[in-house]
């Protein structure tokens, strides 16, 4: 019913700390909302089907303010910022072993405090205490935002809904210790009674690349691969057939646990990867072998059991775990655990757990993940740079950077604000990376000499694998840090022509060897990696980002965005089914698509049309 130019209700609600006050109009010509929280802000709608207008961050002061000062900066280059030294020492902190060096950011100590002017104005702390008292900030799902609860100690209180969550994140740690040890320690065998010394986790997006991180992280580490013993964790990720051969390419089903990880237990691929496993477990040992050789990490329990898998051997965690926020839940934990042993797991908790509390209770001048998070804001939104490279010096944190990518880029790269208003700028950065010095030798002339792309240099003091030869000038770990503390400033202060002219480079040449510089850069020096820092390091990543999204004023915590091609491809699926097995020709697609898919069925005719044996041949 519409009453043009009436206000229609007002609702008045108190929900927790936060004061809710609308006003609607259901008139065709007005409607106007007016949340007071730390995620609602001002909010007009006048006339729903033509003009919004809403107090989005870019319409604040400090906004503004922000933008006016980019002039500031442009005339400045880093070189002479670098060279003021109060400036430098004031850009440099450390937080339990973690140091940051922020100096060769094209920021000066105003612009820090104009980015703390933003946080202010964008509630930042609030939206922090939030996010931390399980307030439903992933609004879109009605849902809390607790994973800083999977790494508690036992005795935190951390509410979601007014329960106390710790408890049920323990009972289910304690059960995954116990489930580990027995594993590992031959008590659970498999159905011949061999003990069960290989895991497949079979698991897609935040139920793979944080695990897989996290394991190639420790994987050389001493401590860590002494308690493995000769175990083996691999990773079953992709749909593609190939991936499937890979992973079971010299593993004996009678010596092999299969973890199932799917937040939902709906994930396509997941679960075709997992009917695949069960296939080669149940054909080699029988079908009653799946209870012994499949266990299951889900949030979906009665789907656990729907596809077989013994509910005893499922390990549960919440709605209130995102998935690429899941590493610390059942879905790092159990493979991690099986592989190195609890107790190795449970440093990494710790280590996340550091940067937790650091996160949510220290001054932002001091904060890292908060520091951080701004100089993104900086980078992205004012100065105009989309990216953003990951560099860590080890080899061990090779998978660092695709888990940022998910972490990131789910998060943060979305079109509208937390209240549906489509953003007037541009949020979330293209994450990417590769362990130096391998970078150097592929991606990085351009980050020398063409685009501008803010770099994080991850550095570790000490090495996890130290070698030292005898007629060598340095140790390895020296070589490869040599890099690690060239690569900024050959970033920030370049090379002139002048230089080169001095150093009597031929003239036509002079251009092309010609270094801009004022490439900005952060480094992070770690004292060494091992299962503690490698928490500190996610926990640094995951709040960083989400500071970011607090900024912006976006929800940092769905994942819309990744539907569509979803329910696209099930189409395709269908089509693909009715063409092979009833002939029908290709319909209802575009046609580009159709002429695709018609190919592509043509050219693959003599495909067996029958199940097959599964043979990896590799
Ligand atoms: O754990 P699930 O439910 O199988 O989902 C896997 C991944 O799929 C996504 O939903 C996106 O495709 C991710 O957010 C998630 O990490």
């Amino acid at each position: 019913m519409k009453h043009k130019g009436l206000i229609h209700a007002i609702f008045y609600s108190l929900h927790r700390h936060l004061f809710y006050l609308s006003f609607y109009s259901y008139s065709s010509i007005v409607r106007l909302q007016i949340h007071i929280s730390p995620f609602t802000r001002l909010f007009f709608v006048i006339d729903p089907h033509h003009l919004q207008m809403a107090t989005l961050i870019s319409d604040t002061a400090a906004w503004k303010d922000m933008k006016a000062h980019v002039g500031e900066i442009d005339k400045t280059h880093l070189r002479d910022l670098m060279a003021e030294t109060d400036r430098c020492k004031s850009m440099m902190l450390e937080f339990d072993g973690i140091f940051l060096d922020y100096s060769r950011q094209r920021a000066t100590v105003d612009t820090v405090s104009k980015l703390f002017a933003l946080a202010e104005e964008a509630h930042l702390k609030q939206k922090i205490d939030s996010m931390f008292n399980g307030e439903h900030i992933n609004s879109t799902e009605n849902r809390s935002v607790l994973h800083v609860a999977l790494r508690a100690s036992k005795d935190t209180a951390i509410n979601s809904d007014g329960k106390n969550v710790v408890p049920d994140v323990w009972h289910v740690l304690d059960k995954i210790k116990e489930f580990s040890d027995k594993v590992r320690s031959g008590s659970w065998v498999g159905a011949t009674g061999k003990a069960l010394t290989n895991v497949i986790a079979i698991g897609i997006g935040g139920s793979f690349l944080g695990p897989l991180f996290v394991h190639t992280a420790l994987q050389t580490d001493p401590e860590a691969s002494k308690s493995a013993g000769g175990r083996q964790l691999r990773f079953l990720a992709n749909v593609d057939p190939v991936d499937v051969a890979r992973n079971i390419s010299g593993l004996d089903p009678e010596t092999t646990l299969v973890v199932v990880v799917s937040k939902t237990f709906t994930t396509a691929e997941t679960m075709l990867n997992a009917r695949t496993l069960r296939e080669w477990i149940s054909s080699a040992l029988g079908p009653q072998a799946v209870s012994k050789h499949m266990v299951a990490v889900s949030t979906n329990l009665k789907l656990v059991e729907k596809f077989g898998i013994d509910p005893h051997n499922a390990f549960a965690f919440w709605d209130w775990v995102g998935g690429r926020y899941s590493v610390c839940s059942a879905v790092g934990v159990l493979p991690l655990s099986l592989q190195y042993g609890f107790s190795v797991i449970e440093k990494f908790l710790k280590g996340a757990r550091s940067i937790d509390q650091h996160f949510h209770s220290a001054p932002f001048e001091n904060n890292i993940p908060v520091l951080l998070g701004l100089l993104s804001v900086w980078n992205v939104s004012f100065l105009g740079y989309p990216a953003r490279a990951i560099l860590p010096y080890t080899q061990a944190l090779e998978k660092l950077a695709p888990h940022i990518q998910q972490v990131s880029m789910e998060s943060n790269g979305k079109g509208v604000s937390i209240d549906g208003v489509r953003l007037p700028f541009e949020a979330g950065e293209i994450d990417f990376g590769e362990p130096g010095t391998n970078g150097q030798h592929s991606f990085y002339q351009l980050i020398h000499q063409g685009r501008v792309i803010p770099c994080d240099f991850i550095g570790i003091v000490k090495s996890q694998q130290p070698v030292y030869l005898k007629d060598e000038v340095v140790n390895n770990h020296d070589e490869l840090m040599s890099n690690f503390f060239a690569q900024p400033d050959a970033l920030a202060y370049g090379k002139t022509a002048e230089q080169l002219q001095s150093e009597n480079v031929a003239s036509h040449l002079v251009p092309h060897k010609t270094f801009t510089g004022n490439r900005p850069s952060l480094s992070l020096l770690l004292p060494s990696l091992d299962a503690y820092r490698i928490g500190q390091l996610l926990a640094i990543y995951e709040h960083r980002i989400a500071v970011e999204g607090f900024v912006w004023g976006i929800n940092s915590f769905d994942q819309w965005g990744v539907e569509l091609g979803k329910s696209l491809a099930s189409q395709v699926r269908k089509q693909l089914h009715a063409s092979r097995k009833k002939g029908e020709s290709v319909e209802g697609f575009n046609f580009s698509t159709t002429k695709l898919l018609t190919r592509y069925l043509e050219a693959s005719a003599d495909v067996p049309s029958e199940p097959t044996t599964l043979l990896p041949n590799i």
